[in-house]
């Protein structure tokens, strides 16, 4: 039987334009974006001859190199630079890797980087971008779900360390950002849930219709229906960009796209970056976080059990080995803290937040405890 997607209106091939403090750009998402690469990127370059370096993994490549090679002229084409995939290679080793190439290759200021991958080679690529030659420009064509509805957009760029996730980095924001809905025809479903969980926290945190839409339309949404992707994309980019608009470099309302993050990266820290994709690990981080809302009273047992349902509707999630008391200690190293004082995203409800500064260890413990009892009942061997 063929579904039906219900509300929201279809958007063809849609611009949104972000203009932040320290710069503007635009964020074109829609079907076939790829085969227009090289007009768009003259375009961006003033009309001036540039040098395009495209930064991308094996696998991708041997998937889309054809359509990528097709948008440009022969004597045109970019260079191409691999990284393994992998969140185990978001580490600095790789950054110097792909600087040394490029140097090799002659890269300069006139240069442009393209990001053609996930979140991780995105993260990577902007970072590498900020500091070859003390900063070069870069595009980011993101292939993951995850990467087009969160990472390539707002500039957060960097590389973990053995203390911590993303603990490196600089902002850097692309100068253009081209999500090609068709792309994600290749990704595997599990990479595809793990990227909805980032839309589902753009819906709990600033849209009410994108989680009704996610709540709604699940099966179509989950089957990678390309026009039910195209929508989730654009209202998740709507929140990004909003928010981004307005606290480029995360002094307040930033925070707020870190929502389930705390505990989310505390679990890829405790199980190596290996077992985890990021988006299920914000998932249980989400899941603790709406305990410690629920434990306050600050959202009635309702709204919780309509956001924990929504996030695990787009399970299963895996089950990992880590104790309560481990997931808070490795919480010391998050980035929101600010002397001492550990700043914590709560929602108030559906499309809202606060930001609080008094969770106690013993608060965070105890909803961690709850978040892996849910676990134990409905977690899943990772695969
Ligand atoms: N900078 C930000 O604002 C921000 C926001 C959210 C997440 N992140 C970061 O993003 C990373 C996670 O990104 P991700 O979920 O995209 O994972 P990822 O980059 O590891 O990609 C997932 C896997 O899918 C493969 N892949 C990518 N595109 C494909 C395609 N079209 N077809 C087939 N396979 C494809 C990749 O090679 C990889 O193996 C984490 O490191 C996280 O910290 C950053
Ligand atoms: O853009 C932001 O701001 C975010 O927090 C988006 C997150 O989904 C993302 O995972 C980000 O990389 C986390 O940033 P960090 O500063 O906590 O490392
Ligand atoms: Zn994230």
């Amino acid at each position: 039987m063929a579904l039906t997607p219900k509300t929201l209106p279809i958007p063809s091939t849609k611009t949104i334009h972000l203009s932040a403090t320290s710069t503007e750009y635009d964020i074109h998402i829609g079907q076939g974006l790829l085969s227009t690469l090289h007009p768009r990127l003259q375009k961006l370059a003033g009309g001036k001859s540039y040098r395009p370096f495209l930064i991308t993994s094996p696998n991708i490549w041997k998937l889309w190199s054809k359509q990528v090679r097709a948008s440009f002229p022969e004597a045109e084409s970019p260079t191409v630079l691999f990284l393994p995939p992998g969140e185990k290679h978001k580490r600095l080793p790789a950054v110097e890797s792909l600087a040394e190439q490029l140097a090799q290759h002659g890269a300069d200021r006139d240069s442009i980087l393209i990001a053609f991958g996930g979140g991780v080679l995105g993260d990577i690529t902007g970072f590498l971008a900020a500091i070859y030659m003390r900063g070069i420009p870069y595009v980011q064509i993101p292939t993951t779900l995850l990467a087009q509805v969160d990472s390539s957009v707002g500039g957060k760029t960097g590389v973990n360390l053995a203390a911590g996730k993303n603990l490196i980095g600089s902002f850097h924001h692309p100068r253009a950002v081209f999500a090609d809905i068709a792309l994600l025809k290749t990704l595997p479903p599990l990479e595809l849930r793990s990227g909805l969980q980032e839309s589902i926290k753009a819906g709990i945190i600033a849209d009410p219709k994108l989680f009704a839409y996610l709540e709604q339309n699940n099966e179509l949404i989950a089957n990678g229906d390309p026009e039910a992707l195209t929508k989730v994309v654009t209202a998740s980019i709507k929140v990004k960009a909003n928010v981004v608009a307005k606290d480029e470099r995360e002094s307040g309302l930033r925070m707020t796209l870190n929502f389930g993050h705390t505990l989310g990266h505390a679990i890829e820290a405790a199980t190596g970056y290996k077992k985890l994709l990021h988006g299920e690990a914000v998932a249980w981080g989400s899941i603790a976080a709406l305990h410690v809302a629920l434990a306050r009273k600050v959202i009635d047992p309702d709204t919780f059990a309509r956001m924990a349902n929504l996030i695990l509707s787009y399970g299963p999630l895996p089950r990992f080995k880590a104790t309560a008391s481990d997931l808070v200690a490795l919480t010391s190293s998050d980035k929101k803290t600010r002397s001492g004082r550990r700043a914590f995203v709560l929602p108030t409800g559906i499309g809202s937040t606060e930001i609080v500064y008094d969770v106690t260890d013993e608060e965070l413990t105890a909803a961690a405890e709850s978040m892996l009892q849910t676990m134990r009942a409905t977690g899943v061997k990772p695969s």
